[in-house]
């Protein structure tokens, strides 16, 4: 990879390695559900401790404001010293003494995880004095976490303009892989945008439109599209604040001639759980009490027959809340398709983000489809031909 410095550059024998990942994976009763992130970060840890270096491990988890233990990278290191075959060792803040302390009686080899960044306003802020005191305990900076590379924080952008910096191994087989596949993608291209994320994706549709043929959207950021379109969908997940954002973004995407494709009919239920009494309505009946979690028969099968009309699919965030059966549905179905158009040659189809991978995961195609991208937001923002902060900062100067 031209352009940035890797760990083939770094001279890590003895050195502590300030090593930035994305631990922000899918949990259930303080369990990790899917360990794709995890898997991928493997291969530069255990490279790192092959050349004699101490890795320290710095991650967030969720979007906590303070300290929270709901959100304590502990509860990922059963998962990860599993994943990595040898003990991890975790410690309750990621800077300051404890932390050197730490560090220093680590022997070379040796792993430790750092409690989650966030925990301090400064990671997001990036603010200089929390930059400085991540940077106490490095030698050197990796920045292995391409999902986070959206953020301009201090862990993922601040860190490396005050340390040696490095891409990891899989910054830059992610960089490498949608290069490859996406630089100079097959038309016409269908977007596929769902999930949870509503207030942070929704803004960048705007440009996406501008890169695509078919904006086919799902889950939350459905619901808000429709509230735009004065539809009532009652208890949903919904940005009712956003519905102006959502207006303008439809204007865009008529301008740019990229056909949106919103659900027509739904699975809606009463309480967010697995198998509740649930019904298809379209979505023009939703009940005041009632909620959206998933597109309806009929709304897959436009998505399904769209995909025959394209030729390179890109795919973040699930159309329903997948986690609960049935409303799972409609990910599966379209997942499915899309991994036999990729077999029978006839789609090159990539998908991304935390929930998005433990979506295609759990329909049977991960390995099926062109690529899976462990980032969602970032991957879309790549997409957009935004400039990356965390991939910015890396670049030579
Ligand atoms: N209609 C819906 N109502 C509530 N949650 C939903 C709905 N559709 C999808 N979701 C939720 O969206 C989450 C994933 O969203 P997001 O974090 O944006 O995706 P990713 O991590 O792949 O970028 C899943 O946990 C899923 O349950
Ligand atoms: O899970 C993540 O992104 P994703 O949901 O877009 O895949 C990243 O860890 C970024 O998290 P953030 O959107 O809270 O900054």
């Amino acid at each position: 990879m031209t352009g940035f410095r890797t760990l083939d550059d770094a001279e890590l024998a003895g050195k502590r390695v300030l090593v930035r990942v994305d631990l922000n994976v899918p949990m259930e009763d303080g369990k990790v559900t899917d360990t794709t992130r995890i898997d991928r970060i493997l291969p530069t840890i255990r490279e790192i401790s092959q050349k004699g270096g101490k890795t320290v491990l710095l991650a967030h988890f969720g979007r906590p404001k303070g300290r929270d233990e709901k959100n304590s990278l502990r509860q990922v290191v059963p998962a990860l010293a599993h994943a990595l075959g040898q003990p991890v060792i975790f410690v309750d803040d990621c800077i300051g003494d404890d932390v050197a302390k730490a560090i220093s009686a680590a022997r070379n080899g040796e792993v430790l995880l750092l409690e989650n960044t966030r925990f301090h306003a400064g990671d997001e802020t990036n603010d200089p004095a929390f930059v400085s005191a991540l940077a106490a305990n490095g030698d050197l900076f990796v920045n292995d976490a391409f999902s986070a590379a959206h953020r301009a924080h201090a862990s993922t952008e601040g860190l490396a303009h005050v340390l040696p910096a490095y891409a990891g191994r899989t910054m830059q087989a992610e960089l490498e892989a949608l290069s490859a596949g996406l630089d100079n993608p097959a038309r016409p291209v269908m977007a596929i945008v769902g999930g949870a994320k509503v207030s942070t994706k929704l803004e960048l549709l705007g440009n996406l439109v501008k890169k695509v043929d078919i904006l086919a959207i799902g889950g939350g950021m459905a619901n808000t599209f429709l509230a735009a379109r004065g539809v009532d969908v009652g208890k949903s997940l919904c940005e009712h604040d956003l519905v102006g954002t959502a207006r303008e973004i439809e204007e865009k995407a008529k301008a740019a001639g990229c056909e949106i494709l919103l659900p027509v009919d739904a699975l809606v239920a009463r309480e967010f759980k697995a198998n509740p009494g649930h019904r298809v309505v379209p979505v023009g009946d939703v009940a005041a009490d009632e909620m959206i979690l998933d597109a309806g028969p009929l709304s897959i099968a436009e998505v399904v027959l769209k995909l025959d009309t394209v030729r390179t699919l890109v795919w973040n965030g699930p159309f329903g809340a997948f986690e609960l059966r049935p409303f799972d549905t409609a990910t599966v179905t379209v997942a499915k398709a899309a991994a036999a158009r990729v077999k029978a040659g006839k789609l090159v189809a990539v998908a991304g983000g935390g929930d998005t991978v433990a979506a295609m995961n759990h329909a049977g195609v991960a390995d099926d489809l062109s690529y899976v991208s462990t980032a969602g937001g970032a991957f879309l923002e790549w997409m957009e031909g935004k400039a990356l902060p965390g991939v910015e900062a890396l670049r030579r100067s």
